[in-house]
């Protein structure tokens, strides 16, 4: 242990993880969360304050506190409009919140999905930051000229750690202070790998290049790099170092280490089947997203709208707790006699449908039991999750190591059936945080001014799981044949 500490933040959908970590061993030594407000519009101000009790649970950040540098990751694509003033504009719309499908159908129209995918790495979806812009310009056009700022999630939240925000609260409203990293800058759809593409931010809030080249986007800070240091508030003393932070997925393949052949499959709010990769991609069925990863190279992305709160919805039908809903899961055969749930409770962005709803297919008397009902949501969820890995496949991903992680990863019945499902081994990493541990080692890294990572040798969390099973492909088989009815 070398007496350094670094913090991560994982500022997810649902909630904000802190982890704070040895800087040198990359030793667990405290951590805290806190919930966010539900809903897929929410005022950055509520990440703000779930932050403060997160990182407070993990033992604060004070001057006594040993940490030295902190890095954010956070959920991609949200919308976070300022003005001049460093005042949030409306409440920030988030990646699942799928109001501008419409927006996203009409910029492809506009340019094409391969030049959208040529020039972002992605075809624009609902999630995607650039139709948002669309959607803000095309239903509350007053907003439009008082945009000063656009950030996401990741950068509004380092630049409050820093010691920034709006005039109102009493703080300094730099816009200029913002910052963001190569991954998230990917997933706004106006970011072109290397650098912003100001005529597709002007495009998507229907304005000139003048104007949009007058609108603060966050600088880019590099892999590795400083992002700079807090100026000291109550809740983060001045002097700590900042690392640039990242896009949530980036930070979990930094987090596990991922390295070629690894996919990572996270079961989280969303479901996300992702693997590094040394060039970039461009997708024109838009099922990959071709994002940047947090280390200088590039990460390709199937991401469903669909994948824990599937879980979470069938135990509210069934009136099961995590536990229970796995032992009735376990306990119907595979293919559920039949009965196939697609999960498109939320609309869906992989394949592309964000006005779809969910619905069970072949429901019978013999199979109207709540263990198939069980079986069914894991089995559809995990459906969800094999196209996306197909998708992956087809862009050339190289497959090597399955492994599970995020919340949904801890269900018995998840780890049980992924195998069967995927057809191939899985592996389950101790559970942890792994976004808020990549964006530790960001802050480590940082803090160090090194060309590469720290190598951190101080594991904790328990060894990693191994789970197989017979191939049933009679369950994705009976899905495909209902996937597309609607
Ligand atoms: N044992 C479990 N089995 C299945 N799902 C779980 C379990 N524990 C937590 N979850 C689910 O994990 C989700 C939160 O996971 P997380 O990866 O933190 O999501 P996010 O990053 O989107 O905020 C919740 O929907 C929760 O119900
Ligand atoms: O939209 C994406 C990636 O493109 C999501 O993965 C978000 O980044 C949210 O992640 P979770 O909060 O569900 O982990």
């Amino acid at each position: 242990m070398s007496g350094i500490l670094v913090a991560g933040v994982d500022s997810s959908t649902q909630s904000c993880k802190v982890v704070v970590r040895d800087a040198e061993t990359g030793a667990l030594v405290r951590s805290g969360s806190a919930s966010h407000p539900d809903g897929t519009e929410v005022h950055p101000d509520a990440w703000w304050d779930a932050f403060t009790v997160a990182a407070a649970a993990a033992g604060g950040l004070g001057a006594d506190s040993g940490v030295a540098a902190i890095a954010v990751g956070g959920q991609q694509h949200g919308m976070v409009l300022l003005d001049a003033d460093g005042e949030v504009l409306r409440p920030a719309l988030l990646w699942n919140d799928t109001r501008s499908g419409e927006s996203a159908a009409a910029l492809v129209d506009e340019l094409g999905a391969a030049a959208w995918a040529e020039a972002v790495g992605s075809v624009p979806v609902a999630s995607l930051t650039v139709t948002k812009l669309r959607w803000v310009a095309d239903h509350e056009p007053d907003l439009v000229g008082r945009i000063a700022a656009v950030a996401l999630p990741h950068d509004w939240l380092t630049w409050r750690i820093a010691g920034y925000g709006p005039r109102s609260q009493g703080l300094e409203p730099d816009l200029g202070a913002l910052t963001t990293d190569r991954s998230d800058a990917s997933g706004t759809g106006y970011w072109g790998l290397d650098a912003y593409r100001r005529d597709l931010l002007a495009r998507g809030l229907r304005v000139d290049e003048a104007t949009a080249e007058r609108i603060v986007l966050p600088r880019v800070v590099g892999p590795g790099e400083a992002a700079g240091t807090t100026q000291g508030s109550e809740t983060v003393p001045a002097g700590i170092v900042l690392g640039a932070g990242a896009g949530d997925n980036a930070g979990a393949a930094l987090g596990l280490g991922m390295s070629a052949g690894d996919v990572a499959i996270s079961i989280g709010t969303s479901g996300v089947v992702s693997a590094v990769a040394d060039r970039p991609s461009a997708d024109a069925s838009g099922l990959v997203n071709g994002f940047a990863d947090a280390t200088g190279r590039y990460l390709l992305l199937g991401v469903t709208l669909n994948a824990s709160r599937v879980l979470d919805a069938a135990r509210s039908i069934l009136g099961v707790d995590h536990v229970g809903l796995s032992k009735l899961a376990l306990g119907a055969p595979a293919g559920a006699d039949g009965l196939v749930l697609v999960p498109y409770l939320e609309g869906e962005r992989t394949p592309n449908r964000p006005d779809a709803t969910g619905s069970f297919h072949g429901l019978r008397l013999a199979n109207a039991t709540p263990e198939h009902v069980a079986r069914a949501s894991v089995e559809g969820m995990l459906c969800g999750l094999a196209d996306g890995l197909d998708a992956l496949v087809a862009q050339g991903a190289e497959v090597g190591r399955l492994l599970l992680i995020g919340g949904g990863a801890r269900s018995e019945a998840v780890r049980q059936l992924a195998p069967s499902v995927f057809g191939r081994p899985v592996e389950v990493p101790p559970p942890g945080e792994y976004v808020a541990d990549g964006a530790a080692r960001q802050a480590a890294w940082a803090l160090a001014g090194a060309a590469e990572p720290p190598v951190w040798t101080g594991g904790d969390g328990g060894p990693t799981l191994t789970f197989d099973g017979e191939p049933t492909p009679v369950v994705r088989e009976q899905y495909a044949a209902v996937r597309d009815l609607g």
